[in-house]
């Protein structure tokens, strides 16, 4: 898909795919260009090249089939204050065609899915701002679509939402749902996502598992030890193992550099460990998708 703004290309070429019961991670730093891929993928945008199909249908030929399988999420609100939650998807439902029973049914999953089923009742402007876009994402839920668009559905909520939010998002992949998520955040892209496009300047610059895209950098991992005993011995232990590439002493912890640091270590540990020293502690620290960003780009993803 291609999209222009005047002389400016806000998404060149970006293209996307995603599987059922796949979360799908678009993420990238403010003006990237994820609402214009979203708004595309949406219907809501004509590509100015390019083509998108939901469920197999064409959003440019077949659109109301396209849309039928497509559930937005915007970062926008689209509820109605003055009525309660079960009362707004009530009345979104109808809107999708929903009867009886069945709008009756789907209503209640949809508030469990959400967690909002012990607040169903009262009006909605008096739910805090993560409530209130869970009861968002809900409505875009009700017509159980094939593949849900949440355009950074956690952006300013509270840590109990973003929690709530993040929680529903995995039983829906669960039930079987395409998901794409847009996020500036790397730890919602790491816990949530099945694979992950960096986006930046327009541009998906990789795409791939967390594993795979953090190979990108070459980057090395970190095991720090912290314990007691012999540390000085341990230093010199650990750093004799060929695979450790450095050793930093920091008072009862050593920091080390390895590569592939699941692989080495039980090594590490047995080096430490014979050389007298009491381990409390080990950790290890892989790179992240922040020193993919900066690798790939040259730039913090973070604003
Ligand atoms: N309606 C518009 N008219 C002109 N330029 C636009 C319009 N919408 C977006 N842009 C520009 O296109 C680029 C991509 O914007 P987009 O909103 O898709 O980014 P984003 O990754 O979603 O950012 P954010 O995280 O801030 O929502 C930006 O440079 C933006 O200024």
């Amino acid at each position: 898909m291609v999209h222009h703004f005047g002389s400016l290309i806000a998404v060149d070429e970006v293209s996307l795919r995603i599987e059922p019961g796949e979360t799908v991670g678009l993420l990238g730093p403010n003006g990237a260009g994820k609402t214009t891929t979203i708004s595309m993928m949406a219907g809501l945008l004509t590509p100015d090249a390019g083509s998108v199909r939901v469920a197999g249908r064409s959003m440019l030929k077949e659109p109301m089939q396209a849309k039928r399988h497509l559930g937005l999420v915007p970062q926008e609100l689209a509820i109605y204050p003055e009525i309660s939650a079960r009362d707004n998807l009530r009345f979104f439902g109808r809107l999708q065609g929903l009867r009886g029973t069945d709008l009756s049914r789907r209503v209640t999953e949809v508030l469990e899915l959400v967690g909002l089923q012990d607040r169903a009742k009262g009006p909605a402007k008096e739910f805090s701002g993560g409530m209130k876009r869970r009861l968002n994402i809900g409505i875009g839920l009700l017509h159980r679509p094939t593949l849900l668009i949440l355009d950074e559905p956690t952006v300013g909520v509270d840590p109990q939402s973003r929690n709530a939010i993040l929680e529903s998002v995995e039983a829906l992949t669960e039930e079987g749902m395409a998901v794409l998520y847009t996020t500036h955040y790397m730890e919602e892209a790491q816990r949530l996502c099945d694979r992950i496009a960096i986006m930046d300047a327009g541009r998906v610059q990789a795409e791939g598992t967390r594993e795979e895209l953090v190979s990108l950098t070459g980057g090395a991992d970190t095991i720090t030890l912290t314990g007691a005993g012999e540390v000085a011995e341990a230093e010199t232990a650990v750093a004799a193992l060929p695979q450790v590439q450095q050793v930093v002493r920091d008072g009862f912890c050593l920091h080390l550099t390895v590569r592939g640091a699941a692989a080495v270590v039980t090594q590490v540990v047995t080096a430490a460990t014979r050389a007298g020293m009491e381990l409390e502690d080990v950790q290890i620290s892989r790179p992240d998708l922040e020193s993919v960003f900066l690798h790939l780009t040259g730039k913090a993803l973070r604003d």
